[in-house]
């Protein structure tokens, strides 16, 4: 198994990741870390923040030479923007600024059920961790079990379907396509259905609107026999499908054709077997995912996410102070990040595939990894 945990505010010093359990000798390349971390902060209808951070990690332990020595790996991002707001943040003050407090939450953010869970007069206190800039770090850790998993040539993949109502014309997309529309504007296969994308997000932003929007992720060359049917913490669309709602505005998953399924026959969904030096499908409706096991064929995920809850043209709220009619809070926000969205999903679910392989392999080296590896493919091509 392996675990991490993160810390840090949106606009504190930074952000921090600290990863156990992933096995010693794995060569580890901190361009790749950073290329992905560009790729977060990428895509079109983001807002100021973006323009200020230029994110880049720094490894402060468990990694030497260029590979991994089986010691923790903690990782650290800094927040560009802590120079603005070093005096609001107040880490070194240990007094509450009373006039400069946060208290009209904003509708959909986590500000008013976390204010009063955790009983704080300040919001800012619950939407600084609530802050999406916490996957800057969760990109930097996921690229890491990416790393491991190019080990066992696996690859993720992944492409913005859907914003607000446009979609891209066809569902038939190849893997060369999405890999040519990693840095088009909104990650979007098809550059017609793009345009209208842009055009509805500069529509939204010019009345001080957000929008949401869908995206879909594929994995490819994943093993049989990840993930497991026996109880229900085990099941691999189980984890995947936390993984992807735990992700900050995500309010959807689908595996495989997900929601579709509901209104078709049996026979239409159910990918059906035959037998050609392995074990083949004629389609892969399931997603490549039943019983909670892998089935061979890539793993397909969809996301919707929600339009942003910070609005320009803000909705109604209430002064929590007052209980006074109000505004929600204006603050600086991204009028869509649907794009940044997939990237950090295409990463938290490298982190889930990297767990299932270390849980079903095992092994301290990436050597003894590979040897445990290796025998069971050569079982599974043997059945
Ligand atoms: C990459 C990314 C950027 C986001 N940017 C903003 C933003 O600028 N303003 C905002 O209010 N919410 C933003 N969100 C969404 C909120 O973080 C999220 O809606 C909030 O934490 C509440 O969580 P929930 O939507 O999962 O319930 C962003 C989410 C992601 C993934
Ligand atoms: C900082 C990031 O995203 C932030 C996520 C976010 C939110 O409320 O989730 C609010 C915005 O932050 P700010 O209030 O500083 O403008 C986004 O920019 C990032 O992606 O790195």
């Amino acid at each position: 198994m392996i675990r991490y945990l993160t810390a840090g505010e949106s606009h504190g010093k930074g952000l921090i990741g600290i990863i156990e359990g992933f096995p010693a000798n794995l060569k580890i390349d901190i361009n790749s870390i950073n290329n992905e971390l560009k790729r977060r902060q990428m895509g079109y209808g983001r807002g100021g923040r973006m323009k200020i951070e230029k994110d880049e990690v720094e490894i402060l332990s468990g990694i030497r030479n260029g590979k991994t020595i089986g010691s923790p790996i903690a990782l650290f991002i800094k927040n560009r923007d802590w120079e603005n707001w070093k005096d609001i943040m107040g880490i070194e003050k240990n007094k509450l600024d009373e006039d400069r407090i946060v208290t009209r939450p904003r509708p959909g953010h986590a500000d008013l059920a976390g204010a009063i869970k955790y009983n704080h007069l300040d919001i800012r206190n619950v939407l600084e961790r609530a802050s999406a800039r916490e996957t800057a770090i969760r990109v930097a850790i996921g690229n890491i079990a990416k790393q491991f998993l190019k080990e066992f040539n696996i690859e993720i993949y992944s492409h913005v379907i859907q914003i607000g109502k446009i979609k891209i014309e066809s569902d038939n997309v190849s893997i060369d396509k999405i890999k040519s529309a990693d840095k088009s504007p909104l990650r979007v296969v098809d550059s017609q259905s793009e345009k209208k994308m842009i055009n509805e997000i500069d529509k939204a932003k010019k009345i001080g609107d957000t929008l949401g929007g869908l995206f879909e992720l594929i994995a490819t060359n994943i093993p049989i026999g990840l993930g497991s049917h026996v109880n229900w913490d085990r099941k691999l669309d189980g984890k995947i499908a936390q993984g992807m709602m735990s992700l900050q505005g995500i309010k959807g998953v689908e595996i495989g054709i997900g929601f579709r399924a509901a209104e078709l026959l049996g026979s239409q969904v159910h990918d059906e077997i035959y037998y050609d030096d392995g074990y083949k499908r004629y389609s892969n409706n399931a997603g490549g995912i039943e019983g909670g096991i892998s089935n061979g064929s890539p793993i397909i995920v969809r996301a919707a996410m929600k339009p942003i809850p910070t609005l320009k043209k803000p909705l109604k709220s209430i002064d929590m102070k007052t209980k006074e009619k109000f505004e929600a809070q204006k603050e600086r926000a991204d009028v869509c990040a649907v794009p940044s969205a997939s990237i950090v999903a295409e990463n938290i679910l490298a982190w889930i595939l990297a767990d299932e392989i270390m849980i079903k392999f095992g092994g301290d080296s990436i050597e003894e990894l590979k040897d445990n590896y290796n025998r069971y493919i050569d079982y599974v091509n043997s059945r």
